[in-house]
């Protein structure tokens, strides 16, 4: 196989689906991969199988371009594009190990689709004031895409959101292939800000179908999601954008329909009666729904936008109000 893009050096950061997923897209494309997980077994299982052993095990690595390793300063200085795909609680505890100029002169890209919890940032903003880093100098993946189905290599559509449109189309190129398809866009706090509200309505339409609502409540409820996000994202970056465009509504339809959504998941069970905690131990997987939801409730007090969706499952997972409840609300207030 001829290699489109054997120069670039990539630092993945982050063990989970959607690392996997990406260090696939990447190296199979040419480029060289230094990967960080954080887990020395898993590092030595990679080595030693070519099988990130939790996660899409069944995706097997070329180890020329793939080079796991547990020091993530040995993986980011090596790289000129540092991508970022640990969920978003995460974020804080991985950077902590850099110093503040580690990321001079790199690209950066988030493929999180969460807020820094307790900081209620986009991972965009913190990375760049804890890195002294332009924003130009970054960006986010974003568009309907499971990592489940990029492992299957089923046709994909990704996004890649930043103020620099020739960083977004070079990090596009990174990435197409016979099964994706990528393109630069510019609005990078709008995408970004979406794939956050788009995991907190995934969640309670799973929340809803727990409860037994059928797929034509959960049509209701994305129509009017579609609206809530729309009434946010104007009123904290009023700027013309296209929410009908797959980076906003295709990974909201993805997120909130698919089998392998985990915000789904998370929020089926617990309208099935599951516990938060008890929801969170039996996936081995993260749902960002459930931190963006507190984060983008506290964002709102200032703004005080309309937002029925994320005040049920604030109230659903922060308050403890029963899934019936709220969603007999919910059921008076949608048109
Ligand atoms: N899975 C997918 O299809 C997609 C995921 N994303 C985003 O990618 C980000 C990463 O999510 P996934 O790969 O899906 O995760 P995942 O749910 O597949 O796996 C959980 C990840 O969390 C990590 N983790 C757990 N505790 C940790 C800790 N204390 N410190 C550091 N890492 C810890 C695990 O090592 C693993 O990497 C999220 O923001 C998600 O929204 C974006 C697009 C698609
Ligand atoms: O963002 C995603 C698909 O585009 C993944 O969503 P989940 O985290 O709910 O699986």
């Amino acid at each position: 196989m001829s290699l489109a893009f054997p120069l670039e050096k990539i630092a993945m950061i982050g063990g989970g689906s959607w690392a996997t997923a990406l260090a696939k897209i990447l190296s199979e494309n040419g480029a060289r991969v230094g990967w960080w997980l954080r887990h020395k077994e898993d590092v030595q299982h990679l080595q030693r199988t070519r099988h990130n052993p939790r996660y899409l095990s069944s995706v097997q690595f070329d180890l020329t371009r793939v080079f796991p390793s547990t020091d993530v300063e040995d993986v980011v200085k090596e790289a000129d594009w540092v991508v970022l795909a640990v969920p978003a609680a995460f974020v804080k505890e991985t950077l902590d190990k850099l110093d503040r100029d580690a990321l001079k002169n790199k690209r950066v890209i988030s493929a999180i689709k969460g807020m820094i919890p307790g900081r209620n940032e986009l991972v965009t903003d913190y990375v760049s004031e804890r890195f002294r880093l332009s924003r130009e100098k970054m960006g986010c993946v974003a568009g309907p895409c499971h990592a489940e189905e990029v492992a299957l290599e089923k046709q994909s559509y990704l996004t890649i959101g930043s103020p620099d449109l020739a960083l977004a189309e070079d990090f596009s190129q990174l990435l197409r292939n016979r099964y994706v398809k990528a393109h630069a866009a510019a609005d990078l706090d709008g995408i970004e800000y979406c794939a956050v509200m788009k995991n907190i309505i995934a969640l309670t339409c799973g929340v809803a179908h727990g409860l037994g609502y059928g797929d034509n409540f959960q049509a209701v409820m994305v129509a009017n999601a579609v609206q809530e996000i729309r009434r946010f994202l104007y009123a904290l970056n009023p700027q013309p954008r296209d929410l009908s465009a797959s980076a906003y509504l295709g990974d909201l339809l993805v997120t909130a329909y698919s089998q392998f959504s985990r915000n789904r998941t998370f929020g089926n069970m617990v309208g099935r009666g599951y516990s938060v905690k008890s929801a969170q131990m039996e996936m081995n997987m993260v749902a960002e729904g459930y931190y963006a939801v507190k984060s983008i409730f506290e964002v709102n007090k200032d703004l005080r936008v309309n937002m029925p969706i994320t005040s049920a499952a604030y109230h659903i997972l922060y308050e403890k109000v029963a899934p019936a409840v709220e969603i007999e609300l919910l059921k008076e207030k949608f048109r």
